[in-house]
Protein backbone atom coordinates (compact mmCIF):
# COMPACT_ATOMS: atom_id res chain seq x y z
CA UNK A 1 0.00 0.00 0.00
CA UNK A 2 2.59 2.87 0.81
CA UNK A 3 4.44 2.10 -2.55
CA UNK A 4 1.34 3.69 -4.08
CA UNK A 5 3.20 7.10 -3.15
CA UNK A 6 5.80 6.16 -5.90
CA UNK A 7 3.34 7.65 -8.47
CA UNK A 8 4.11 11.13 -6.77
CA UNK A 9 6.52 13.25 -8.91
CA UNK A 10 8.19 15.44 -5.80
CA UNK A 11 8.28 18.94 -6.30
CA UNK A 12 11.92 20.50 -7.53
CA UNK A 13 12.75 23.16 -5.20
CA UNK A 14 14.53 26.30 -7.07
CA UNK A 15 18.15 26.58 -6.33
CA UNK A 16 18.35 29.88 -4.53
CA UNK A 17 21.16 29.78 -1.96
CA UNK A 18 21.39 33.43 -1.09
CA UNK A 19 17.95 34.13 -0.47
CA UNK A 20 16.73 36.67 1.12
CA UNK A 21 13.55 36.51 2.74
CA UNK A 22 14.26 33.97 5.83
CA UNK A 23 15.86 37.37 7.61
CA UNK A 24 12.61 39.63 6.73
CA UNK A 25 10.19 40.74 9.13
CA UNK A 26 6.56 42.02 8.33
CA UNK A 27 6.75 45.21 9.31
CA UNK A 28 3.72 46.83 7.35
CA UNK A 29 0.39 45.35 6.09
CA UNK A 30 0.41 44.31 2.07
CA UNK A 31 -2.85 45.72 0.21
CA UNK A 32 -5.28 43.21 0.51
CA UNK A 33 -7.62 41.54 -2.60
CA UNK A 34 -10.76 39.95 -1.64
CA UNK A 35 -11.53 36.97 -3.67
CA UNK A 36 -14.58 35.72 -1.68
CA UNK A 37 -16.86 36.86 -4.00
CA UNK A 38 -15.13 35.23 -6.84
CA UNK A 39 -12.71 32.11 -6.56
CA UNK A 40 -14.49 31.90 -3.15
CA UNK A 41 -18.03 31.94 -4.62
CA UNK A 42 -16.86 29.17 -7.49
CA UNK A 43 -16.27 26.42 -5.09
CA UNK A 44 -19.06 26.70 -3.68
CA UNK A 45 -21.74 24.05 -3.98
CA UNK A 46 -24.52 26.53 -4.47
CA UNK A 47 -22.89 30.07 -5.76
CA UNK A 48 -24.39 32.80 -3.74
CA UNK A 49 -27.08 34.78 -5.26
CA UNK A 50 -27.68 38.31 -5.88
CA UNK A 51 -28.78 38.90 -1.95
CA UNK A 52 -25.88 37.26 -0.74
CA UNK A 53 -23.24 38.74 -2.61
CA UNK A 54 -24.35 42.08 -2.24
CA UNK A 55 -24.40 41.77 1.43
CA UNK A 56 -21.07 39.94 1.52
CA UNK A 57 -19.60 42.71 -0.81
CA UNK A 58 -20.86 45.45 1.64
CA UNK A 59 -19.53 43.27 4.52
CA UNK A 60 -15.81 43.31 2.84
CA UNK A 61 -16.03 47.07 2.33
CA UNK A 62 -17.40 47.63 5.97
CA UNK A 63 -14.01 45.29 6.84
CA UNK A 64 -12.05 47.61 4.77
CA UNK A 65 -11.02 45.97 1.71
CA UNK A 66 -9.84 48.80 -1.08
CA UNK A 67 -9.86 45.63 -4.03
CA UNK A 68 -12.53 43.31 -4.10
CA UNK A 69 -12.87 40.60 -6.81
CA UNK A 70 -16.44 41.27 -7.52
CA UNK A 71 -16.59 38.01 -10.09
CA UNK A 72 -16.07 36.56 -13.35
CA UNK A 73 -19.11 38.71 -15.54
CA UNK A 74 -17.83 36.97 -18.95
CA UNK A 75 -18.84 33.36 -17.15
CA UNK A 76 -22.79 33.55 -17.13
CA UNK A 77 -25.85 35.90 -16.32
CA UNK A 78 -25.85 35.65 -13.17
CA UNK A 79 -22.14 36.85 -12.20
CA UNK A 80 -22.52 39.90 -15.32
CA UNK A 81 -26.08 40.60 -13.22
CA UNK A 82 -24.38 41.09 -10.04
CA UNK A 83 -21.43 43.59 -11.56
CA UNK A 84 -24.28 45.30 -12.81
CA UNK A 85 -26.09 45.90 -10.29
CA UNK A 86 -23.38 47.20 -8.01
CA UNK A 87 -22.13 48.99 -10.77
CA UNK A 88 -26.09 50.80 -11.47
CA UNK A 89 -26.96 50.80 -7.99
CA UNK A 90 -24.00 53.01 -7.29
CA UNK A 91 -23.56 49.94 -4.44
CA UNK A 92 -19.36 50.89 -4.89
CA UNK A 93 -17.60 53.55 -2.64
CA UNK A 94 -15.71 55.58 -4.14
CA UNK A 95 -12.08 54.52 -2.53
CA UNK A 96 -12.51 50.92 -3.52
CA UNK A 97 -11.79 49.21 -6.55
CA UNK A 98 -13.69 46.40 -8.16
CA UNK A 99 -11.76 43.66 -9.92
CA UNK A 100 -13.27 41.11 -12.52
CA UNK A 101 -11.76 37.90 -13.69
CA UNK A 102 -11.40 36.98 -17.28
CA UNK A 103 -9.45 34.18 -18.97
CA UNK A 104 -7.22 35.40 -22.09
CA UNK A 105 -10.09 34.39 -24.70
CA UNK A 106 -11.42 37.22 -26.80
CA UNK A 107 -14.82 36.61 -26.53
CA UNK A 108 -14.83 36.39 -23.04
CA UNK A 109 -12.75 39.15 -22.73
CA UNK A 110 -15.50 41.62 -24.84
CA UNK A 111 -17.97 40.86 -22.58
CA UNK A 112 -16.15 41.84 -19.42
CA UNK A 113 -15.75 45.07 -20.84
CA UNK A 114 -19.08 45.62 -21.88
CA UNK A 115 -20.12 44.37 -17.59
CA UNK A 116 -18.07 47.18 -16.58
CA UNK A 117 -19.39 49.82 -18.36
CA UNK A 118 -19.87 52.74 -16.08
CA UNK A 119 -17.56 51.36 -13.20
CA UNK A 120 -15.22 54.15 -11.80
CA UNK A 121 -12.34 52.27 -10.26
CA UNK A 122 -11.26 48.42 -12.31
CA UNK A 123 -8.71 45.94 -11.73
CA UNK A 124 -9.34 43.82 -15.20
CA UNK A 125 -7.56 40.74 -14.10
CA UNK A 126 -6.30 38.32 -16.71
CA UNK A 127 -5.18 34.92 -16.73
CA UNK A 128 -4.13 31.66 -18.53
CA UNK A 129 -2.81 28.81 -17.13
CA UNK A 130 1.58 28.52 -17.75
CA UNK A 131 2.50 25.15 -15.97
CA UNK A 132 4.52 22.56 -17.14
CA UNK A 133 1.70 20.15 -16.61
CA UNK A 134 -1.18 22.50 -17.87
CA UNK A 135 0.43 22.98 -21.16
CA UNK A 136 1.40 19.19 -21.38
CA UNK A 137 -2.14 18.13 -20.69
CA UNK A 138 -4.65 20.82 -20.78
CA UNK A 139 -3.32 23.12 -23.60
CA UNK A 140 -1.33 20.70 -25.52
CA UNK A 141 1.32 23.95 -26.73
CA UNK A 142 4.95 24.49 -25.66
CA UNK A 143 5.49 28.06 -23.64
CA UNK A 144 5.70 30.18 -27.02
CA UNK A 145 1.86 28.81 -26.96
CA UNK A 146 0.65 30.30 -23.65
CA UNK A 147 2.96 33.38 -24.00
CA UNK A 148 0.98 33.67 -27.23
CA UNK A 149 -2.34 33.64 -25.13
CA UNK A 150 -1.14 36.21 -22.82
CA UNK A 151 0.22 38.35 -25.14
CA UNK A 152 -3.02 38.44 -27.47
CA UNK A 153 -5.06 38.59 -24.42
CA UNK A 154 -2.82 41.88 -23.43
CA UNK A 155 -3.40 43.84 -26.62
CA UNK A 156 -7.09 43.51 -27.02
CA UNK A 157 -7.46 44.62 -23.14
CA UNK A 158 -5.23 47.27 -23.69
CA UNK A 159 -7.16 48.21 -27.02
CA UNK A 160 -10.43 47.98 -25.25
CA UNK A 161 -9.39 49.96 -22.05
CA UNK A 162 -7.88 53.04 -23.94
CA UNK A 163 -11.75 53.39 -26.24
CA UNK A 164 -13.25 52.83 -22.62
CA UNK A 165 -11.13 55.82 -21.01
CA UNK A 166 -12.57 58.22 -23.97
CA UNK A 167 -15.79 57.12 -23.23
CA UNK A 168 -16.11 57.36 -20.02
CA UNK A 169 -12.73 58.48 -18.09
CA UNK A 170 -13.24 55.29 -15.99
CA UNK A 171 -9.61 54.70 -13.99
CA UNK A 172 -9.14 51.03 -15.36
CA UNK A 173 -5.68 49.25 -14.14
CA UNK A 174 -4.42 45.52 -15.22
CA UNK A 175 -3.66 42.31 -13.23
CA UNK A 176 -2.14 39.35 -15.01
CA UNK A 177 -2.02 36.45 -13.39
CA UNK A 178 0.11 32.93 -14.81
CA UNK A 179 -1.96 30.86 -13.34
CA UNK A 180 -0.27 27.62 -11.94
CA UNK A 181 2.46 29.92 -11.46
CA UNK A 182 4.12 27.79 -8.73
CA UNK A 183 3.92 24.42 -10.78
CA UNK A 184 5.84 26.52 -14.29
CA UNK A 185 9.62 27.02 -14.24
CA UNK A 186 10.66 30.26 -12.63
CA UNK A 187 12.62 31.30 -15.92
CA UNK A 188 9.43 31.15 -17.91
CA UNK A 189 7.00 32.58 -15.26
CA UNK A 190 9.68 35.56 -15.54
CA UNK A 191 9.54 35.43 -19.37
CA UNK A 192 6.03 35.50 -19.80
CA UNK A 193 5.29 38.23 -16.77
CA UNK A 194 7.81 40.51 -19.14
CA UNK A 195 5.99 40.18 -22.04
CA UNK A 196 2.24 41.08 -20.57
CA UNK A 197 4.03 44.05 -19.30
CA UNK A 198 5.63 44.75 -22.83
CA UNK A 199 2.26 44.31 -24.53
CA UNK A 200 0.59 46.69 -22.26
CA UNK A 201 3.02 49.12 -22.21
CA UNK A 202 3.18 49.07 -18.27
CA UNK A 203 5.33 51.85 -16.60
CA UNK A 204 6.21 52.55 -12.89
CA UNK A 205 3.25 55.14 -13.09
CA UNK A 206 0.80 52.57 -14.47
CA UNK A 207 1.94 49.51 -12.76
CA UNK A 208 1.02 46.02 -13.70
CA UNK A 209 -0.27 43.79 -11.17
CA UNK A 210 1.50 40.58 -11.48
CA UNK A 211 0.11 37.76 -9.71
CA UNK A 212 2.13 34.84 -8.77
CA UNK A 213 -1.11 32.31 -7.83
CA UNK A 214 0.06 28.88 -5.69
CA UNK A 215 -2.67 27.62 -7.84
CA UNK A 216 -2.47 24.09 -6.06
CA UNK A 217 -0.15 23.99 -2.89
CA UNK A 218 2.29 21.55 -4.14
CA UNK A 219 5.28 21.90 -1.77
CA UNK A 220 6.59 23.39 1.63
CA UNK A 221 5.70 27.04 2.02
CA UNK A 222 9.91 28.25 1.60
CA UNK A 223 9.55 27.10 -1.59
CA UNK A 224 6.86 29.29 -2.74
CA UNK A 225 8.82 31.84 -1.09
CA UNK A 226 11.79 31.22 -3.34
CA UNK A 227 10.41 31.43 -6.07
CA UNK A 228 8.55 34.61 -4.79
CA UNK A 229 11.96 36.16 -4.23
CA UNK A 230 13.31 34.52 -7.45
CA UNK A 231 10.68 36.53 -9.76
CA UNK A 232 10.95 39.70 -7.55
CA UNK A 233 14.73 39.74 -8.30
CA UNK A 234 14.95 38.59 -12.05
CA UNK A 235 12.24 40.59 -13.56
CA UNK A 236 12.72 43.39 -15.75
CA UNK A 237 11.48 46.81 -15.37
CA UNK A 238 10.39 45.36 -11.49
CA UNK A 239 9.69 49.17 -10.66
CA UNK A 240 6.61 48.90 -13.05
CA UNK A 241 4.88 45.84 -11.53
CA UNK A 242 2.74 45.26 -8.01
CA UNK A 243 3.71 41.73 -6.97
CA UNK A 244 0.68 39.85 -6.18
CA UNK A 245 0.13 36.46 -4.32
CA UNK A 246 -2.36 34.35 -4.29
CA UNK A 247 -2.03 31.10 -2.13
CA UNK A 248 -4.56 28.03 -1.64
CA UNK A 249 -4.27 25.17 1.14
CA UNK A 250 -3.60 22.29 -0.71
CA UNK A 251 -1.26 20.97 2.44
CA UNK A 252 -2.64 23.39 5.12
CA UNK A 253 0.29 25.46 4.76
CA UNK A 254 -1.68 28.85 3.18
CA UNK A 255 -0.89 31.12 5.86
CA UNK A 256 2.85 30.12 6.38
CA UNK A 257 3.15 30.79 2.68
CA UNK A 258 1.15 34.01 2.40
CA UNK A 259 3.35 35.18 5.15
CA UNK A 260 6.89 34.15 4.05
CA UNK A 261 5.76 34.98 0.63
CA UNK A 262 5.50 38.39 1.96
CA UNK A 263 8.95 38.29 3.16
CA UNK A 264 10.16 37.54 -0.10
CA UNK A 265 8.76 40.67 -1.66
CA UNK A 266 5.22 40.62 -2.25
CA UNK A 267 3.41 43.86 -2.19
CA UNK A 268 -0.27 42.59 -2.20
CA UNK A 269 -2.34 39.93 -1.30
CA UNK A 270 -5.55 37.69 -2.54
CA UNK A 271 -7.54 35.84 -0.65
CA UNK A 272 -10.69 34.77 1.49
CA UNK A 273 -12.44 35.52 4.60
CA UNK A 274 -11.81 31.98 6.61
CA UNK A 275 -10.14 31.06 3.38
CA UNK A 276 -12.95 29.96 1.20
CA UNK A 277 -12.28 28.94 -1.80
CA UNK A 278 -11.29 26.26 -4.39
CA UNK A 279 -10.70 22.77 -2.69
CA UNK A 280 -8.80 23.21 0.74
CA UNK A 281 -9.45 26.80 0.05
CA UNK A 282 -7.59 30.06 -0.78
CA UNK A 283 -5.18 32.00 2.00
CA UNK A 284 -7.57 33.34 4.47
CA UNK A 285 -6.72 37.02 4.99
CA UNK A 286 -8.76 37.24 8.53
CA UNK A 287 -5.98 34.93 10.07
CA UNK A 288 -2.77 36.73 7.95
CA UNK A 289 -4.30 40.16 9.34
CA UNK A 290 -4.63 39.33 12.57
CA UNK A 291 -1.70 37.37 12.84
CA UNK A 292 0.31 40.41 11.85
CA UNK A 293 -1.82 42.56 14.35
CA UNK A 294 -0.73 39.92 17.25
CA UNK A 295 2.55 41.47 16.54
CA UNK A 296 2.21 44.67 16.95
CA UNK A 297 1.52 45.46 12.81
CA UNK A 298 -1.57 47.02 12.26
CA UNK A 299 -2.79 44.92 9.61
CA UNK A 300 -5.81 48.04 8.26
CA UNK A 301 -8.72 45.65 8.30
CA UNK A 302 -11.03 45.50 11.02
CA UNK A 303 -12.27 42.51 12.44
CA UNK A 304 -13.82 43.70 15.60
CA UNK A 305 -16.79 42.51 14.79
CA UNK A 306 -16.00 38.73 13.91
CA UNK A 307 -19.12 37.25 15.47
CA UNK A 308 -20.90 39.60 12.92
CA UNK A 309 -18.84 38.95 9.77
CA UNK A 310 -18.47 34.78 10.44
CA UNK A 311 -22.69 35.22 10.39
CA UNK A 312 -22.69 36.74 7.26
CA UNK A 313 -20.08 34.46 5.90
CA UNK A 314 -22.09 31.01 7.17
CA UNK A 315 -25.05 32.77 5.88
CA UNK A 316 -23.98 33.48 2.47
CA UNK A 317 -21.48 30.57 1.78
CA UNK A 318 -23.58 27.55 3.77
CA UNK A 319 -20.19 26.94 4.95
CA UNK A 320 -19.36 26.83 8.96
CA UNK A 321 -16.51 28.38 10.61
CA UNK A 322 -15.07 25.07 12.44
CA UNK A 323 -14.82 25.68 16.22
CA UNK A 324 -10.69 25.36 16.30
CA UNK A 325 -10.52 28.14 13.87
CA UNK A 326 -8.16 30.82 14.73
CA UNK A 327 -9.54 34.15 15.93
CA UNK A 328 -12.90 32.92 15.22
CA UNK A 329 -13.71 29.85 16.28
CA UNK A 330 -15.99 28.85 19.29
CA UNK A 331 -13.44 27.13 21.24
CA UNK A 332 -10.50 29.28 20.28
CA UNK A 333 -10.28 31.75 23.24
CA UNK A 334 -11.58 28.98 26.10
CA UNK A 335 -9.52 26.86 28.32
CA UNK A 336 -10.50 23.58 29.92
CA UNK A 337 -7.23 22.62 31.23
CA UNK A 338 -6.04 23.34 34.78
CA UNK A 339 -3.03 24.41 33.62
CA UNK A 340 -3.96 26.70 31.46
CA UNK A 341 -6.49 28.39 33.22
CA UNK A 342 -4.35 28.87 36.16
CA UNK A 343 -1.69 30.94 33.72
CA UNK A 344 -5.10 32.57 32.28
CA UNK A 345 -6.51 33.76 35.23
CA UNK A 346 -2.80 34.92 36.67
CA UNK A 347 -2.10 36.83 33.42
CA UNK A 348 -5.28 38.44 33.80
CA UNK A 349 -4.89 39.33 37.33
CA UNK A 350 -1.53 40.59 36.62
CA UNK A 351 -2.44 42.71 33.44
CA UNK A 352 -5.42 44.34 35.98
CA UNK A 353 -2.55 45.22 38.80
CA UNK A 354 0.16 45.85 36.98
CA UNK A 355 -1.49 48.07 34.86
CA UNK A 356 1.20 46.77 32.03
CA UNK A 357 0.51 48.61 28.65
CA UNK A 358 0.97 45.44 27.22
CA UNK A 359 -1.06 42.02 26.42
CA UNK A 360 0.50 39.72 28.93
CA UNK A 361 -1.37 36.58 29.15
CA UNK A 362 -0.16 33.15 28.43
CA UNK A 363 -2.00 31.00 26.41
CA UNK A 364 -3.92 34.03 24.53
CA UNK A 365 -2.34 35.35 21.59
CA UNK A 366 -4.52 38.39 21.26
CA UNK A 367 -6.56 39.95 23.85
CA UNK A 368 -10.37 38.15 22.52
CA UNK A 369 -11.62 41.31 23.17
CA UNK A 370 -10.55 42.48 20.32
CA UNK A 371 -12.46 40.32 18.13
CA UNK A 372 -15.34 40.96 20.25
CA UNK A 373 -15.16 38.06 21.85
CA UNK A 374 -15.53 39.69 25.53
CA UNK A 375 -19.12 38.14 26.70
CA UNK A 376 -17.55 34.44 25.95
CA UNK A 377 -16.21 32.21 28.65
CA UNK A 378 -12.64 32.04 28.41
CA UNK A 379 -12.63 29.11 30.84
CA UNK A 380 -15.06 26.18 30.42
CA UNK A 381 -15.22 23.38 33.10
CA UNK A 382 -14.95 20.35 33.07
CA UNK A 383 -12.82 17.42 34.56
CA UNK A 384 -9.25 18.44 33.10
CA UNK A 385 -10.32 21.89 34.60
CA UNK A 386 -8.17 22.71 37.89
CA UNK A 387 -8.99 24.78 40.96
CA UNK A 388 -7.72 27.80 38.99
CA UNK A 389 -10.54 27.47 36.79
CA UNK A 390 -13.55 26.91 39.06
CA UNK A 391 -12.33 30.47 40.97
CA UNK A 392 -12.15 32.19 37.60
CA UNK A 393 -15.66 31.35 37.06
CA UNK A 394 -16.87 32.55 40.45
CA UNK A 395 -14.82 36.05 39.97
CA UNK A 396 -15.84 36.43 36.20
CA UNK A 397 -19.60 35.84 36.38
CA UNK A 398 -20.46 35.90 40.51
CA UNK A 399 -18.01 38.50 41.46
CA UNK A 400 -16.57 36.23 44.20
CA UNK A 401 -12.62 36.31 44.72
CA UNK A 402 -12.15 33.40 46.62
CA UNK A 403 -8.86 33.58 48.45
CA UNK A 404 -6.12 31.22 47.17
CA UNK A 405 -6.29 29.23 49.94
CA UNK A 406 -9.86 28.15 49.67
CA UNK A 407 -9.09 27.23 45.36
CA UNK A 408 -7.95 23.61 46.60
CA UNK A 409 -10.74 22.65 48.38
CA UNK A 410 -13.68 24.55 45.97
CA UNK A 411 -12.03 22.78 42.87
CA UNK A 412 -11.60 19.60 44.55
CA UNK A 413 -15.47 19.84 44.87
CA UNK A 414 -16.27 20.77 41.56
CA UNK A 415 -13.72 17.88 39.55
CA UNK A 416 -16.09 15.35 41.71
CA UNK A 417 -19.45 16.81 40.13
CA UNK A 418 -17.39 16.84 36.85
CA UNK A 419 -16.14 13.57 37.30
CA UNK A 420 -19.69 12.20 38.58
CA UNK A 421 -21.73 13.85 35.54
CA UNK A 422 -18.98 13.38 32.90
CA UNK A 423 -19.53 16.51 30.94
CA UNK A 424 -18.39 20.41 31.33
CA UNK A 425 -20.46 22.44 34.11
CA UNK A 426 -22.01 25.22 33.38
CA UNK A 427 -21.64 28.69 35.46
CA UNK A 428 -24.33 28.13 37.37
CA UNK A 429 -24.06 24.73 38.20
CA UNK A 430 -20.80 25.71 39.45
CA UNK A 431 -22.40 28.40 41.74
CA UNK A 432 -24.97 25.62 42.79
CA UNK A 433 -22.02 23.77 44.32
CA UNK A 434 -20.69 27.26 46.08
CA UNK A 435 -23.92 28.27 47.71
CA UNK A 436 -24.92 24.67 49.15
CA UNK A 437 -21.10 23.95 50.01
CA UNK A 438 -20.92 27.20 51.50
CA UNK A 439 -24.12 29.47 51.84
CA UNK A 440 -26.90 27.24 52.91
CA UNK A 441 -25.27 25.74 56.09
CA UNK A 442 -26.78 26.81 59.28
CA UNK A 443 -26.79 23.58 61.10
CA UNK A 444 -25.53 22.31 63.76
CA UNK A 445 -25.19 26.12 65.01
CA UNK A 446 -27.34 28.34 64.01
CA UNK A 447 -27.38 32.17 65.09
CA UNK A 448 -30.91 33.65 65.60
CA UNK A 449 -29.85 37.11 67.04
CA UNK A 450 -27.13 39.28 67.76
CA UNK A 451 -25.98 42.38 68.86
CA UNK A 452 -22.64 43.96 68.37
CA UNK A 453 -21.54 47.14 69.88
CA UNK A 454 -18.31 48.89 70.50
CA UNK A 455 -17.34 50.57 74.32
CA UNK A 456 -14.43 53.29 74.25
CA UNK A 457 -12.60 54.73 77.52
CA UNK A 458 -11.41 57.82 78.29
CA UNK A 459 -8.00 56.75 77.30
CA UNK A 460 -9.24 56.00 73.87
CA UNK A 461 -9.20 52.02 74.15
CA UNK A 462 -11.75 50.48 72.29
CA UNK A 463 -13.79 46.86 73.20
CA UNK A 464 -16.60 45.14 71.22
CA UNK A 465 -19.20 43.70 72.67
CA UNK A 466 -21.14 40.33 71.04
CA UNK A 467 -24.83 39.53 72.56
CA UNK A 468 -26.62 36.84 70.72
CA UNK A 469 -28.71 33.86 70.62
CA UNK A 470 -27.03 30.89 68.56
CA UNK A 471 -29.56 27.04 68.98
CA UNK A 472 -27.80 24.24 68.88
CA UNK A 473 -29.40 20.80 70.60
CA UNK A 474 -32.85 22.02 69.67
CA UNK A 475 -32.66 24.80 72.56
CA UNK A 476 -31.69 28.25 71.85
CA UNK A 477 -28.26 29.31 73.97
CA UNK A 478 -27.82 32.79 75.24
CA UNK A 479 -24.06 34.16 74.26
CA UNK A 480 -21.85 37.22 75.31
CA UNK A 481 -18.45 38.38 75.41
CA UNK A 482 -15.68 41.21 74.50
CA UNK A 483 -13.21 41.31 72.55
CA UNK A 484 -10.66 43.75 70.53
CA UNK A 485 -12.60 43.39 67.67
CA UNK A 486 -16.38 41.55 66.39
CA UNK A 487 -14.30 38.44 65.60
CA UNK A 488 -12.42 38.10 69.01
CA UNK A 489 -15.60 39.08 70.97
CA UNK A 490 -17.93 36.47 68.41
CA UNK A 491 -14.99 33.47 69.84
CA UNK A 492 -15.11 34.74 73.83
CA UNK A 493 -19.15 34.33 73.24
CA UNK A 494 -18.63 30.89 71.49
CA UNK A 495 -16.36 29.75 74.18
CA UNK A 496 -19.06 29.83 76.74
CA UNK A 497 -21.07 27.45 75.35
CA UNK A 498 -17.99 24.93 74.60
CA UNK A 499 -17.78 26.04 71.25
CA UNK A 500 -13.58 25.93 71.01
CA UNK A 501 -10.58 24.27 69.60
CA UNK A 502 -10.81 26.67 66.56
CA UNK A 503 -8.16 29.02 65.74
CA UNK A 504 -8.63 32.23 63.45
CA UNK A 505 -6.05 32.22 60.34
CA UNK A 506 -7.14 35.37 58.25
CA UNK A 507 -10.49 36.30 56.59
CA UNK A 508 -10.87 38.49 53.54
CA UNK A 509 -14.00 40.11 52.60
CA UNK A 510 -15.12 42.42 49.61
CA UNK A 511 -18.18 43.81 48.15
CA UNK A 512 -20.54 41.71 46.10
CA UNK A 513 -23.40 43.30 43.98
CA UNK A 514 -26.44 41.74 43.08
CA UNK A 515 -28.70 44.36 41.29
CA UNK A 516 -28.98 47.53 43.44
CA UNK A 517 -27.88 45.83 46.10
CA UNK A 518 -24.19 45.70 47.47
CA UNK A 519 -23.59 43.04 50.49
CA UNK A 520 -20.30 42.45 51.57
CA UNK A 521 -19.22 38.88 51.26
CA UNK A 522 -16.44 37.31 53.79
CA UNK A 523 -13.95 34.13 53.46
CA UNK A 524 -13.28 32.68 57.12
CA UNK A 525 -10.29 30.43 57.53
CA UNK A 526 -9.59 28.50 60.70
CA UNK A 527 -8.15 25.37 61.57
CA UNK A 528 -9.76 22.61 63.32
CA UNK A 529 -8.49 20.70 66.60
CA UNK A 530 -6.39 18.99 64.48
CA UNK A 531 -4.90 21.54 63.04
CA UNK A 532 -6.70 20.87 59.42
CA UNK A 533 -8.01 24.29 57.44
CA UNK A 534 -11.50 24.86 57.95
CA UNK A 535 -13.41 27.88 55.42
CA UNK A 536 -16.44 29.44 55.75
CA UNK A 537 -18.32 31.97 54.16
CA UNK A 538 -20.47 34.94 55.06
CA UNK A 539 -22.48 36.99 53.16
CA UNK A 540 -24.63 40.39 54.92
CA UNK A 541 -25.24 43.88 54.44
CA UNK A 542 -23.20 44.51 57.38
CA UNK A 543 -19.58 44.04 57.35
CA UNK A 544 -18.67 42.46 60.79
CA UNK A 545 -22.21 39.72 60.57
CA UNK A 546 -20.52 38.79 57.18
CA UNK A 547 -17.67 37.98 59.38
CA UNK A 548 -19.33 36.17 62.08
CA UNK A 549 -21.30 33.89 59.56
CA UNK A 550 -18.62 33.04 58.06
CA UNK A 551 -16.92 31.79 60.97
CA UNK A 552 -20.27 29.99 61.93
CA UNK A 553 -20.35 28.32 58.71
CA UNK A 554 -16.39 26.93 59.12
CA UNK A 555 -17.43 25.64 62.64
CA UNK A 556 -20.49 23.84 60.73
CA UNK A 557 -19.08 22.63 58.05
CA UNK A 558 -15.93 21.16 59.87
CA UNK A 559 -18.43 19.51 62.12
CA UNK A 560 -21.17 18.25 59.60
CA UNK A 561 -18.19 16.70 57.94
CA UNK A 562 -16.62 15.04 60.88
CA UNK A 563 -20.20 13.44 61.23
CA UNK A 564 -20.57 12.39 57.67
CA UNK A 565 -17.27 10.46 57.96
CA UNK A 566 -18.53 9.15 61.80
CA UNK A 567 -15.70 10.63 63.69
CA UNK A 568 -17.06 13.98 65.43
CA UNK A 569 -15.70 14.15 69.07
CA UNK A 570 -16.76 17.58 69.83
CA UNK A 571 -18.52 18.43 72.68
CA UNK A 572 -21.55 20.00 71.98
CA UNK A 573 -24.09 18.18 68.77
C1 LIG B 1 -7.58 28.77 -10.91
C2 LIG B 1 -8.84 29.47 -11.10
O1 LIG B 1 -9.60 29.53 -10.23
S1 LIG B 1 -9.16 30.16 -12.59
C3 LIG B 1 -10.83 30.67 -12.55
C4 LIG B 1 -11.71 29.56 -12.83
N1 LIG B 1 -13.07 29.98 -12.72
C5 LIG B 1 -13.99 29.54 -13.54
O2 LIG B 1 -13.73 28.78 -14.42
C6 LIG B 1 -15.40 29.98 -13.27
C7 LIG B 1 -16.10 30.49 -14.48
N2 LIG B 1 -15.84 29.71 -15.66
C8 LIG B 1 -16.79 29.45 -16.60
O3 LIG B 1 -17.95 29.80 -16.42
C9 LIG B 1 -16.37 28.78 -17.84
O4 LIG B 1 -15.31 27.90 -17.60
C10 LIG B 1 -15.95 29.80 -18.92
C11 LIG B 1 -17.15 30.67 -19.23
C12 LIG B 1 -14.83 30.68 -18.46
C13 LIG B 1 -15.51 29.08 -20.16
O5 LIG B 1 -16.50 28.22 -20.52
P1 LIG B 1 -16.41 27.14 -21.71
O6 LIG B 1 -15.56 27.66 -22.78
O7 LIG B 1 -17.76 26.74 -22.01
O8 LIG B 1 -15.84 25.88 -21.06
P2 LIG B 1 -14.49 25.43 -20.47
O9 LIG B 1 -14.11 26.24 -19.27
O10 LIG B 1 -14.67 24.01 -20.21
O11 LIG B 1 -13.45 25.72 -21.62
C14 LIG B 1 -12.36 24.92 -21.77
C15 LIG B 1 -11.71 25.28 -23.08
O12 LIG B 1 -11.11 26.55 -22.97
C16 LIG B 1 -9.72 26.45 -23.18
N3 LIG B 1 -9.07 27.51 -22.44
C17 LIG B 1 -9.00 27.67 -21.12
N4 LIG B 1 -8.32 28.78 -20.85
C18 LIG B 1 -8.00 29.34 -22.02
C19 LIG B 1 -7.32 30.48 -22.39
N5 LIG B 1 -6.86 31.33 -21.49
N6 LIG B 1 -7.16 30.75 -23.71
C20 LIG B 1 -7.64 29.92 -24.63
N7 LIG B 1 -8.30 28.81 -24.33
C21 LIG B 1 -8.48 28.53 -23.03
C22 LIG B 1 -9.40 25.06 -22.72
O13 LIG B 1 -8.20 24.58 -23.21
C23 LIG B 1 -10.58 24.31 -23.31
O14 LIG B 1 -10.36 24.17 -24.66
P3 LIG B 1 -10.97 22.96 -25.54
O15 LIG B 1 -12.44 23.11 -25.48
O16 LIG B 1 -10.39 23.19 -26.85
O17 LIG B 1 -10.51 21.69 -24.89
C1 LIG C 1 -7.03 33.11 -11.43
C2 LIG C 1 -5.99 32.67 -10.50
C3 LIG C 1 -5.37 33.82 -9.80
C4 LIG C 1 -6.49 31.71 -9.51
O1 LIG C 1 -7.57 31.81 -9.00
C5 LIG C 1 -5.56 30.68 -9.07
O2 LIG C 1 -4.54 30.45 -9.71
O3 LIG C 1 -5.84 30.04 -8.05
Amino acid sequence: MYEGCKKYIPFQPIHLPDRQWPDKIIREAPVWCSVDLRDGNQALIDPMNLEEKLLFFQTLVDIGFKEIEVGFPSASETEYEILRTLIERDLIPDDVTIQVLVQARPHLIQKTFEAIQGAKNVIVHFYNSTSTLQRKVVFKTDMQGVIDIAVEGAKLIKELTEAEIRKSGANIRFEYSPESFSGTEIENSVLICEKVMEALGSTPENKLILNLPNTVEMATPNCYADQIEYFCRHLKNRESAIISIHPHNDRGTATAATELGIMAGAERVEGTLFGNGERTGNADIMVVAMNMYSQGVDPKLDFFHIHDIREIYEKCTKMKVHERHPYAGDLVFTAFSGSHQDAIKKGVDYMTKSGTPYWEVPYLPINPADVGREYEPIIRINSQSGKGGAAFVMQQYFGYELPKAMHPEFGAMVKTACDETGRELRPQEIFDIFRRAYLEVDYPYNLKKYKLYEENDISGNTQVHFEGVIRFKHADHPISAAGNGPISAFFHALETVGIKNYQFVSYREHAISSGADSKAVSYIHLTGPDGEPLFGVGIDNNISLASIKGIICAINRAKNAANNSGGDTNENV
